[in-house]
């Protein structure tokens, strides 16, 4: 029997390359005589994944090799429907409306959800020139989160939206800040506040408002270095005022502590990515913001594509009757992503695996990523040889930096980028075709933010994750998620084991240790490496004797005084 085309019903393998591993899972003599149906069960040979049960489950599956995507209903919440026009007759006429949808809303005294964007105008009075930049800008026809979630936020309810990767959350948010701040205000304090976890994700925002503002006096704050900077100088007297202030959280807080962003009018908050931060790294700063928006009337906005329920119980506790949406299945991703998982035996076969991939028709842009800026670095080292264009991105690089790379990669002059975690959320390239996961992701939601990158605003996208053995007790979580965002899976790997509370704690924490990332042979990154101590070592010898040889001459010169 044939282990790899076995080991390939749901990932792909190539058997010349993994002769290693053919021999790890060779097949005992028994086994090799029994007929067993290709895709539907995997012998104990290949229980690398710990779990016997699956051959139990010989009878179900699909024989598809590669997982693939259902499309069926993935592109609806895009489609017009002939009534959309229409106003809603009866509860029932809008209960149809949501599930046509896919829009689950709870909560209490729920408004009623737009069909167009003219209804901003005719039912919740928004002013012309909103309607006037959507069109302007290209927005025809609201997408089921900016449905929901915009009447909801015009009403000054308190609201948790989880909608999937590129379904156009931004723009919900940002039109019923535009409703609540549509004229500038005399004293000029910031009446809505957006955090975000990033600054491009900041800076993106930031950029969106412009847009939607042009031809308003409305001001509009990115709190970067330079802005922070410039208001610690500035006679607070004659600080420039501002009516929206875009943000990261560390930023705001230095603000808040110098005295120099004063939230106390604020009414209405928005955490965008909200589960990253209310995260353990940024909770502190979400706090201290909270305590400084001390408006009887604050409002509180969280989006997310990704919206665990611990982090749904925390927000209760800070919200007052809020409204939940989600679209689509929860914590789900995109369904117009095309999602592959690749096993490529050792951490090695990475390389040569995305070599192939580059060899056999790959279509850039392509955003890769992996766990470490260290990473970053070494697969950059490697892939700036293969004649294509690619850079890399991660916190180490400078500002500068980093906002050319993102502009050359929007432009096109970049096909590859490779980058850190720093890129996985809320980033609206527009025209990625695929994004490659060279390292396994640490939790469902940075994969589902991840491959998010691309299958952006209907389109369509790839995703491909490689996975070395080490990953493979974490497999079923990316599964899972796959199977949620309708991808057709292999029986045995719905089999596989869920990884326990404590393991996928432990991932998150700390990624799966991996060899660094390099073509060249062990026996010369062990030279190089003992090359550069030697030269280190060296180094230090002479600094230590230049340091003596100057002190014994100063004594020397005391001496003579
Ligand atoms: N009503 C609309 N019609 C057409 N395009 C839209 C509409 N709303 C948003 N878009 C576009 O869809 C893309 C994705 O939107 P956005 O970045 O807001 O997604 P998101 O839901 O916030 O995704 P993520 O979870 O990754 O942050 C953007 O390019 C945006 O301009």
């Amino acid at each position: 029997m044939d282990f790899f085309k076995l080991l390939g019903a749901g990932a792909k393998f190539d058997k010349s390359r993994f002769k290693e591993d053919i021999s790890v899972f060779k097949p005992s003599r028994r086994a090799e005589h029994e007929t067993v149906d290709v895709v539907d069960s995997v012998p104990k040979e290949l229980d690398f994944f710990g779990d016997h049960s699956r051959q139990q489950h010989q009878q179900h599956g699909s024989k598809e090799a590669v997982p693939t995507r259902q499309l069926a209903g993935s592109a609806s919440q895009y489609i017009k429907h002939e009534n959309d026009h229409a106003p809603f007759t009866s509860s029932l006429d809008v209960a149809e409306y949501l599930k046509r949808h896919r829009i689950k809303v709870t909560g209490t005294d729920v408004p009623h959800p737009i069909k167009t964007f003219e209804m901003l105008y005719r039912e919740h009075s928004f002013q012309p020139f909103v309607l006037r930049n959507l069109e302007k800008f290209g927005f025809t026809q609201p997408t089921p989160i900016q449905m929901q979630a915009i009447p909801i936020s015009v009403h000054g309810r308190d609201l948790i939206a989880n909608a999937p990767t590129g379904s156009g959350k931004t723009l919900a948010f940002l039109l019923a800040i535009l409703h609540q701040v549509h004229s500038p205000e005399k004293e000029g304090f910031f009446r809505a506040v957006i955090v975000s976890p990033t600054r491009e994700l900041a800076t993106q925002i930031y950029e969106h408002l412009r847009n939607l503002t042009s031809g308003r006096k409305i001001k509009v704050c990115l709190m970067t270095k330079a802005a922070a900077a410039a208001m610690v100088e500035q006679d607070p007297a004659q600080r420039p005022k501002f009516d929206i202030l875009v943000t990261t959280p560390l930023r705001l807080v230095h603000a808040i502590q110098g005295g120099e962003a004063d939230l106390s009018r604020v009414r209405h908050l928005v955490l965008d990515e909200a589960d990253s931060l209310m995260d353990k790294g940024f909770l502190e700063q979400v706090d201290e913001i909270l305590a400084a928006c001390s408006s009887p009337n604050l409002q509180i906005s969280l989006f997310s594509a990704t919206m665990p329920s611990s982090v749904e119980e925390m927000a209760k506790t800070i919200m007052k009757n809020p409204i939940r949406i989600i679209v689509g299945s929860k914590n789900a991703a995109t369904e117009t992503i095309e999602q592959k998982l690749v096993y490529v035996g050792q951490e090695e076969g990475k390389l040569l695996e995305i070599r192939r991939m580059i060899l056999t028709g790959f279509k850039p842009p392509c955003l890769i990523f992996v766990q470490s800026i260290e990473r970053a670095k070494e697969l950059f080292h490697e892939l700036v040889f293969e004649n294509i264009n690619v850079d890399v991105i991660h916190s180490e690089r400078t500002q500068t930096q980093r906002n050319r790379i993102v502009q050359k990669f929007r432009s096109g002059d970049l096909w590859v980028l490779i980058c850190t975690e720093l890129m996985a959320r809320g980033i609206d390239f527009k025209g990625v075709n695929v994004v490659i996961n060279y390292d396994f992701p640490q939790s469902a939601q940075s994969y589902i933010h991840r491959i998010g990158r691309t299958g952006r605003a209907g389109r369509e996208g790839k995703a491909v994750t490689f996975f070395t053995k080490e990953d493979a007790p974490h497999l079923k979580t990316i599964v899972n998620v796959m199977r949620e965002s309708g991808c057709e899976i292999p029986e045995w790997m719905l089999q596989l084991k869920k990884p326990s509370q404590d393991n996928k704690k432990k991932l998150k924490k700390n990624p799966v240790e991996r060899n660094a990332i390099s073509t060249r042979p062990k026996y010369d990154l062990k030279r190089r490496s003992h090359k550069k101590q030697i030269i280190e070592q060296s180094k230090a010898k002479k600094l230590r004797q230049q340091e003596a040889t100057e002190s014994s001459s100063k004594t020397a010169a005391v001496d003579d005084e």
